[in-house]
């Protein structure tokens, strides 16, 4: 017969295992880097281009759309794979949504957003300063590149990862797969202890470049934002002073789902590549109720938040979202400043680009120091629509500085 005091005593034995599993402290970031493509080109010249290359100067009036949206974005330059002259040349087929060319596309981006991924990692790899092979965790984010066995275990392969590294593949979240798999590595590193998670977000454009349609104004508006690039990042809770440099804490993480709105934002794989959709309603959806997400947040903790002094890791997903969220936060000027900056660059590399504002503010905190900041906030927004908030502090190695 099992006594009450021996079931006890089991709970006490799993108790200790379970608490022994855990980290003592947050995940905390430990790394950061960033990667693109080697072609760029200037927003201003961007027009002429793809309306050269898609055989599509019979469309003046659309032409003239694409340039008045550039002219708007907030962006000056982009780097994007498929400006590389010999893609289209090998492959004429990509510059027509209705010809089929996924699998062409497919064969392409397999390779090179998980190439594109590793270069990011790498770089954030030598930032964390401890070997590869510590690296317990990865979790490989992309719309780019659906295949199986997928761009995670051709990226492991590449970095020289451990053969028993944890691998988690987030596909299609869009804009907030940065944001998601962010969230997934503070769980990972905060619920097994000494985990190192790497977090690689890989996003390129070529899987739905394609020439302008009458009457396909999502096509205009992708084409006029969005940019490709990695961004990489380690996680780790209790971080080991003697090696590793605590830049940001994450102190809280959630995922809000806007009702009804499951039709604002949309992708989708055709024989032609990736349809997408970008209603034109989101700026001011995402500025309806990000005020709550924020309140939510920091009530979660008990913090009680100033929006002005917080430091800001917004997504920016468009000049007009920003915008947005500055007015409806009665955010002062320079707040987004690391967002817009990121946006002017680089323009949208979807679920990648929250991991370059968080290295745009680290950079700054690095030139600037810290002083006067504590608590900042990452947002990222795409498909759903879908809102990721975590809560940062700043951590000890930037307060070194
Ligand atoms: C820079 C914009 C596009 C324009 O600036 P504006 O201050 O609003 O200027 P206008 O109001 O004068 O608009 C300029 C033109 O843009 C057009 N426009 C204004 N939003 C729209 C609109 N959603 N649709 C299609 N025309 C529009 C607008 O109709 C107008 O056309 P036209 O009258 O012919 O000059 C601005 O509206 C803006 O930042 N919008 C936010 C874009 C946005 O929602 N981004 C978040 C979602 S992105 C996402 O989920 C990514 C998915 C993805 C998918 C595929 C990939 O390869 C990669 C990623």
């Amino acid at each position: 017969m099992i006594t009450p005091a021996a079931v006890g005593t089991a709970d006490k034995v799993v108790h200790e295992i379970r608490r022994k599993q855990r980290a003592d402290g947050p995940a905390t970031v430990l790394g950061i880097g960033t990667a693109n493509p080697e072609t760029c080109m200037s927003q201003d010249e961007y027009p002429d281009y793809y309306f050269r290359v898609t055989n599509s100067e019979h469309l003046p009036h659309l032409k003239d759309r694409l340039k008045r949206i550039c002219k708007k974005s907030g962006i000056e330059k982009r780097f994007m794979y498929v400006l590389n002259d010999e893609v289209l040349e090998a492959h004429p087929e990509f510059t027509d949504r209705n010809l089929p060319s996924l699998d062409a596309r497919v064969e392409i981006t397999s390779k090179a957003v998980p190439e594109l991924a590793a270069a990011a990692a790498t770089k954030a790899i030598a930032d964390w300063g401890r070997p590869a092979t510590d690296i317990t965790h990865l979790i490989f984010s992309t719309y780019s590149a659906v295949k199986a066995p997928s761009g995670d275990r051709y990226l492991a392969s590449l970095l020289g990862l451990r053969p028993t590294v944890s691998r988690t593949v987030l596909s299609l979240h869009g804009c907030y797969g940065g944001g998601r798999a962010l969230q997934l590595a503070k769980e990972l590193a905060e619920n097994n202890r000494g985990a190192r998670v790497l977090v690689a977000c890989a996003e390129m454009t070529l899987i739905a470049f394609y020439g302008p349609e009458e009457g396909a104004d999502d096509t205009m508006i992708g084409h006029a934002l969005f940019g490709d690039g990695s961004g990489a990042v380690i996680v780790g809770a209790d971080p080991d002073d003697a090696v590793e440099r605590p830049l940001f804490e994450m102190a809280f993480a959630s995922q809000t789902t806007v009702p009804d709105t499951e039709h604002l934002i949309t992708m989708q794989h055709n024989m032609g590549g990736m349809d997408y959709h970008v209603g034109s309603g989101v700026p001011e959806i995402i500025g309806s109720n990000i005020e709550q997400c924020l309140v939510d947040a920091f009530d979660s903790i008990a913090v009680k938040a100033k929006w002005n002094d917080l430091f800001w890791a917004v997504h920016p997903g468009g000049r007009r979202i920003l915008d947005v969220i500055q007015e409806v936060l009665g955010l002062g000027d320079g707040s987004l400043a690391a967002s817009r900056k990121v946006l002017r660059e680089f323009g949208n590399m979807s679920g990648t680009t929250v991991v370059f504002v968080l290295s745009e503010l680290r950079r700054r905190f690095e030139a600037n120091g810290v002083e006067g900041a504590e608590w900042g906030a990452l947002m990222a927004f795409g498909p759903g629509v879908t809102m990721e908030t975590i809560l940062l502090r700043i951590a000890s190695g930037l307060k070194k500085n």
